[in-house]
């Protein structure tokens, strides 16, 4: 009885496009939910979710049990933690910030048993081989697991060629966030140059016939990356799922509720003047429409003014969302129509 095919690394054997999903909830029931959702695969990270061996095999563990297949990211490619995410069952692992060949060689000798590789010998201890119950784990398990690593600075991309020469190296994952963090474009992976540095890097893997792999948001990527023959994709987070949603649902029942509103005038011949200098002020952060009259200034927050001139006063209508800082909003206003009337003794009274 030979270890358990990974049907995961046959299909990225044979091209085909697998979809897959970050799940960096760090938590055996959240991961038992998004196994339901249908993914091919799905990434327990283990290097930035606060995911230890334990958590990752519980992950692990109920993945297993659906359609989707389990891949875990090592928080670095340390050979003796990668003996023990493979004595512990995982077959498909991922490992970050490799930057050289002799690095990508280590690791394939480390998912590798005597004498091709380094991993240590403890199969009877190890729920890999269901605890002995797979006799011919030691002889079978090489050929089932899938070594995915991951190029994701400027020395890994300068690297890569040779790296992709590196045998037992099943398929190679460029990192955008990294990548771009080490280009000088740190948040920044939409930009173009990181961009075309991606789409070279995994065109140059696909051309090499390993698979190559990504993790991106964006639909427009993800598109380019399949038509450039990408085939382990991933296309969502868990985490920002979860986060957003939660967000915007508690957006949408706070709408339910009134806004906060206050107004306020102030006495001055300049009142169009200080509307115009408010609206192109917070013109880069808000939503703003203003002429010499009158003024909008929306912000995400739920946060507003209309401001209305006359020649003889500056009209006012401040409101937040139903748990806004109403009392800090008026301040906010009120210190920048200030500096604004620096020349003059400027009142703004609130009718509250
Ligand atoms: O550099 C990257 O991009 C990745 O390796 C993926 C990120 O680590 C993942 O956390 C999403 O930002």
């Amino acid at each position: 009885m030979p270890a358990p095919q990974n049907v995961f690394k046959a299909a990225l054997k044979a091209g085909e496009p697998q979809i897959g999903c970050w799940i960096g909830m760090a938590d055996a029931y959240a991961a038992e939910i998004a196994a339901t959702a249908g993914f091919d695969w799905l990434l327990v990270d283990g290097e930035h979710a606060p995911n230890d061996l334990r958590s990752i095999l519980e992950q692990v563990r109920v993945i297993e049990g659906s359609g989707s297949v389990p891949v875990a990211r090592l928080p670095i490619g340390e050979t003796w933690m990668i003996k023990q995410y493979l004595d512990a069952g995982v077959q498909s692992i991922l490992v970050p910030m490799v930057e050289s060949a002799d690095q990508a060689r280590a690791l394939v000798r480390a998912v590798q048993y005597p004498p091709r590789g380094v991993r240590g010998v403890g199969s009877s201890l190890a729920r890999a081989s269901q605890f002995a119950a797979i006799p011919d784990y030691l002889t079978t398990a090489d050929e089932e697991i899938c070594l995915l690593i991951q190029v994701e600075n400027n020395a890994g991309m300068a690297a890569l060629d040779e790296i992709l020469t590196v045998e037992g190296v099943d398929g190679v994952f460029i990192g955008p966030a990294d990548l771009a963090a080490d280009m000088g474009q740190l948040g920044n992976a939409g930009h173009p140059d990181v961009e075309q540095a991606v789409t070279d890097g995994l065109a140059r893997i696909v051309a090499s016939g390993k698979a190559a792999g990504i993790l991106t948001l964006d639909p427009a990527m993800q598109r380019n990356c399949l038509d450039l023959g990408v085939t382990f994709l991933a296309t969502e987070i868990d985490v920002t799922l979860f986060a957003k949603s939660m967000r915007a649902k508690a957006q949408s029942g706070f709408a339910l509720l009134p806004q906060q509103i206050v107004t306020g005038q102030a006495e001055t011949g300049n009142a169009s003047k200080y509307l115009q200098q408010l609206c192109k002020h917070w013109s880069h952060k808000g939503q703003v429409e203003f002429d010499v009259y009158a003024g909008t200034i929306s912000f995400a927050s739920g946060n507003s003014v209309k401001l209305k001139a006359t020649s003889e006063a500056l009209e006012i209508e401040a409101s937040v969302s139903p748990r806004g800082d109403l009392d800090r909003w008026k301040i906010a206003i009120t210190d920048h129509l200030k500096r604004f009337a620096f020349r003059e003794e400027f009142e703004l009274y609130w009718n509250n």
